[in-house]
């Protein structure tokens, strides 16, 4: 493929002569960021983004709720500095059954090479040292030696969830930048502020080591003035906010900028208004920058379009069999209806203790009455939908991740990319669909793996309500060939059972 692969694409987009091309790519139109189906011009930053935005499906549309769009008030630089401040929190340690699980051959872990093979220069070394990370794992020892090679290398990569693609692009990134020239030489997009947020924080902690790094979040509400030139060595942002600072205010230069990541790529690739701000930057980036892209999930059409617009791509793929992870065990229970799913959320708590929970629902107002049946019950618990302030939604992700509430009710705002180390338990109460009810198989492995972190162990119960919920998670269930056994929620010992294998 010719090296201006991506910049004839998005030429051939602009000119409405992209659907020629790829003709066999069939990537939905429809799918747009909120902001973009609402009109706006700014980032869709959010993670309902590339989910359902307007359809049916689930019964609690049925109900006449709207799915969670996720619309929100920009924030204002007081409260993006607010954010950053409340965002430092600590990362993960390695833990003993971690290290376990590096040494087995099956797992994503599993490794046989050492950070130091990697030839990192030590400051980096130190930082990943630092992160209290002993061994890379699977996607960061095969990815790793060819991102950091002299040649650069373009990737399209994809590895299941928390199995640290995080720190696989942020080391290269980190590698490519020279501290000592006062400008940006590598840009990350992620779908929203909080991930953007999230990634830039492994982005401070492994370059800590690095003399002078900087970094600047390109997110909205973090105001830059016309002209400015910045002098930060890394932006980490949406892409709304980083295609006004680049073509509009001008305060980058993209054609400097020497690696360019796009994180959680599948649904930046196909939710339109992403796709069109990520072709717009990366046609004004240089040809020798290089090009990561990284999921834990990639749909056939997704993956063939990376592949016309990625310039000669390594492509590191996982077999559909392997997308889930062993270590997060799938049941489901049948309820009714909405009262009898909180029943049988009850029961389960009823019998045993759980660590902590992310509950998804899809629609905001279902997760609000959730909310509000569960604290009734006396349980601690969050709420974390669009309509919050940005700030609010990351105080209350704090407060969540420091275990002052032990469940999360939310929405597919925290599908993607939010990584909770303590998080045993996942519940679908509504099982994720697109916006044609169909089912959503790619946010359903998102969701799962907000538990079962980087080699931890993690459970996941999908409350189906009827026989178009069990037909949808009987798709799911075929779609990965992994096997969603029934548990029944008033049967306490099956309860005990489940819960006790991933303790
Ligand atoms: N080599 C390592 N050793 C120990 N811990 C690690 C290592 N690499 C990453 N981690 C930790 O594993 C956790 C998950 O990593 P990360 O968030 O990068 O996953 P991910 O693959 O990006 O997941 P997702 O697809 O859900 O976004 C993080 O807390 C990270 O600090």
């Amino acid at each position: 493929m010719a090296d201006d692969a991506w910049a004839q694409a998005a030429d051939s987009q602009e000119s409405s002569q992209l659907t020629e091309k790829l003709k066999d790519v069939k990537i939905d139109p429809e799918k747009k960021t909120p902001e973009a189906a609402a009109g706006g011009s700014g980032d869709g930053d959010d993670k309902a983004a590339g989910s359902s935005t307007s359809g049916a499906g689930s019964s609690a549309e049925a109900n006449g709720e709207k799915p969670e769009d996720g619309d929100e008030k920009a924030p204002s630089p007081e409260e993006v500095s607010f954010l950053r401040k409340v965002l430092r929190e600590r990362l993960v340690q390695n833990k003993n059954e971690v290290e376990i699980m590096q040494k087995d051959p099956n797992s994503p872990l599993y490794s046989v090479k050492s950070f130091e093979e990697l030839n990192l220069p030590p400051d980096l070394l130190m930082g990943v040292y630092h992160m209290g990370f002993n061994a890379p794992s699977k996607i960061q020892e095969t990815a790793l030696p060819m991102l950091l090679a002299d040649d650069k290398t373009n990737m399209i990569a994809q590895s299941q969830s928390g199995t640290g693609k995080t720190a696989a692009f942020v080391l290269t990134m980190l590698s490519r930048i020279d501290t000592k020239k006062p400008y940006p030489q590598a840009l990350c997009l992620a779908p929203t502020m909080e991930l953007a947020l999230q990634i830039g924080q492994v982005v401070e902690q492994m370059g800590k080591y690095m003399e002078g790094l900087k970094v600047a979040y390109g997110v909205r509400g973090n105001k830059v003035a016309r002209g400015q030139k910045l002098n930060d060595h890394i932006i980490i942002g949406t892409p709304g906010t980083v295609l006004d600072w680049s073509l509009k205010l001008r305060v980058l230069e993209l054609k400097k900028v020497e690696v360019f990541v796009l994180d959680e790529a599948d649904v930046m690739i196909a939710t339109q208004g992403h796709q069109d701000q990520s072709i717009r930057i990366h046609k004004n980036l240089s040809r020798s920058c290089q090009m990561l892209l990284f999921s834990a999930t990639y749909d056939d059409p997704v993956m063939a379009f990376a592949q016309v617009v990625v310039p000669d791509p390594v492509i590191i793929r996982l077999r559909r069999e392997e997308e889930s992870l062993d270590n997060i065990k799938q049941y489901y229970v049948t309820c009714e209806n909405r009262d009898a799913k909180f029943r049988a959320l009850s029961n389960i708590y009823g019998v045993v203790s759980i660590g902590q929970c992310m509950i998804f629902c899809h629609t905001r107002k279902t997760a609000a009455w959730l909310a509000e049946k569960m604290k009734g019950d006396g349980h601690a618990v969050a709420l974390l939908t669009g309509e919050l302030m940005v700030e609010q939604r990351v105080a209350v992700i704090n407060r969540f991740r420091d275990g002052k509430e032990k469940v999360l009710i939310t929405t597919n705002l925290c599908a993607r990319g939010i990584d909770i180390e303590q998080v045993t338990l996942v519940v679908n109460f509504d099982i994720p669909v697109d916006q044609y009810g169909q089912p959503d198989c790619e946010n359903y492995l998102h969701r799962i793996g907000r538990t079962g972190r980087f080699g931890k162990t993690g459970l996941a119960i999908n409350m189906v309500d009827g026989p178009r919920s069990m037909s949808q998670l009987g798709k799911i269930q075929d779609h990965f060939g992994k096997k969603i056994a029934k548990l029944d929620t008033e049967d306490a010992e099956a309860i005990e059972t489940a819960v006790g294998e991933q303790e």
